[in-house]
């Protein structure tokens, strides 16, 4: 594994471990720009972020790429604006600054159109984003994206920001929550004229999980003009978010109607059959031959998001050159072992626990003998949860949901499995479970 390899790797299990508003913020737009001696030296765009990423992440890191390459690793981080290095810093000299056209637009080159994969789940989406992308203020202003984790927005937000940056625009990419530091921060050092220049002065303003602003009163404030200047002087704003603008409780509604005045598409999590085509085609970019029943088992696995389908494959391909054994099946469930929930941990009442809430029943109704589709359906869902995660055989599922017997709860699983593949919402519902299942395996 060579060092870019292990410093993307060590992005990819941070941002499965990590809060999201945390990775986002302080670590997303962290670079490795420099190896050396078993030195990583990783660019910054200010002190604050160096300064956070030295004290809370600067150890796990380390530990984290000296697993990788097999050696003990040290991580430095550094600042990397030219104006810094101008100004007299005290910067190493040899750090790179970033090219002129994307110096401060936090757009990333890596998330383009080219190596999108576009599927029925997020088609819409995509044709949209291209759509603005090719004409911005004047297909949809604003567009506004939303769908659960990892499931491309941003990817599409930056793809329109690489797209817009080759036309000559200027650009700026930002999470709600960087918009609201930036906000308190203008406003600690008195200088909320830069700030204001700063966000009214764009073509195209990217604004990445708009969800966190719902709430903060005077973040919503300035955002509300940020938009009124932006969208009066035709310029274009895109939006991503993880639910629909009538979803968000605590927005204020000027700020709602505002967002469904252009153009609002969701992007539903991806099916089997994408989940594998992206595999394929990330695969393909790193240059990696992984046969099909490899990238098919991985797929069926890791369900819950694309930023998790693609940890996973790193890890797997990590794993093969780590270890030097050759891509099979059983090397993919080794690989994966941590990253799965943990089977014999889960007990059959949590699970019936859990679907009974999600579906709105109580779990003595679930086990019951009621064989209404309302109640009959999520009754299938616990059993198919418990045959996917759980340590339990197929009669003593039968036996956990109410005494039913070994052939009902095959019936039930495959059942289940069948509908998921093309029912959305019931697909959205067992991620959630699932969601759950680990994040309370995890606690
Ligand atoms: N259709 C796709 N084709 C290729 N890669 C994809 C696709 N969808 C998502 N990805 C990849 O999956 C990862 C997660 O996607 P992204 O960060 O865009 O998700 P998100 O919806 O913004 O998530 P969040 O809600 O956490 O902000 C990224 O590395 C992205 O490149």
């Amino acid at each position: 594994m060579n060092a870019e390899q292990a410093w993307q790797a060590t992005l990819s299990q941070l941002q499965s471990e990590m809060p999201k508003a945390s990775f986002d913020t302080w670590v997303r737009s962290a670079e490795l720009i420099k190896y050396q001696e078993n030195i990583f030296v990783v660019g910054v765009h200010n002190a604050y972020a160096r300064d956070w990423l030295d004290d809370r992440l600067g150890p796990t890191m380390s530990r984290l790429l000296s697993g990788m390459m097999g050696t003990r690793q040290e991580v430095q981080f550094n600042v990397w604006h030219k104006e810094i290095e101008a100004a007299g810093s005290d910067e190493p000299a040899e750090v790179r600054a970033p090219e002129p056209s994307r110096q401060n637009t936090n757009v990333n080159p890596r998330y383009t159109f080219e190596n999108f994969v576009v599927g029925g789940s997020n088609r819409m989406a995509h044709a949209a984003s291209q759509a603005v992308a090719e004409n911005p203020a004047r297909a949809y202003n604003p567009l506004f994206l939303y769908g659960s984790v990892g499931q491309g927005k941003t990817h599409l937000l930056q793809a329109i920001g690489n797209s817009a940056i080759k036309q000559g625009l200027q650009v700026l990419y930002v999470s709600s929550e960087e918009f609201a530091n930036d906000l308190i921060n203008s406003i600690r050092t008195h200088n909320t004229q830069a700030f204001r220049d700063r966000y009214r002065s764009i073509d195209v303003l990217l604004i990445d999980d708009i969800q966190f602003i719902a709430g903060k009163e005077s973040t919503q404030e300035e955002f509300f003009h940020t938009f009124n200047t932006l969208h009066g002087q035709d310029k274009q704003i895109v939006i991503s978010s993880d639910r629909p603008p009538k979803a968000m409780l605590t927005l204020e509604e000027r700020l709602r109607s505002r967002f469904e005045w252009g153009l609002t598409v969701d992007i539903q999590p991806a099916d089997l059959e994408m989940r594998t085509a992206i595999l394929r085609s990330k695969a393909e970019r790193a240059n990696r031959e992984v046969p099909p029943e490899i990238l098919d088992s991985i797929a069926r696995q890791v369900q819950s998001n694309i930023r998790e389908l693609e940890g996973a494959l790193t890890r797997v391909l990590a794993y093969a050159d780590l270890s030097g054994k050759a891509l099979t099946p059983d090397l993919v469930q080794v690989a994966l072992a941590d990253l799965l929930p943990q089977r014999s941990t889960l007990e059959p009442r949590q699970v019936v626990k859990l679907v009974a809430s999600t579906f709105g029943l109580t779990a003595e109704k679930l086990l019951g003998r009621d064989r209404s589709r309302e109640v009959a359906l999520p009754r299938q869902v616990a059993m198919y949860i418990l045959r996917e995660e759980a340590n339990v055989s197929l009669p003593q599922i039968g036996v956990a949901l109410g005494g039913r017997d070994h052939s009902t709860v095959m019936y039930a699983c495959e059942k289940v499995a069948d509908l998921m593949e093309r029912d959305d919402r019931l697909r959205r519902q067992v991620l959630q479970i699932r969601e759950q299942l680990y994040s309370h395996a995890a606690a």
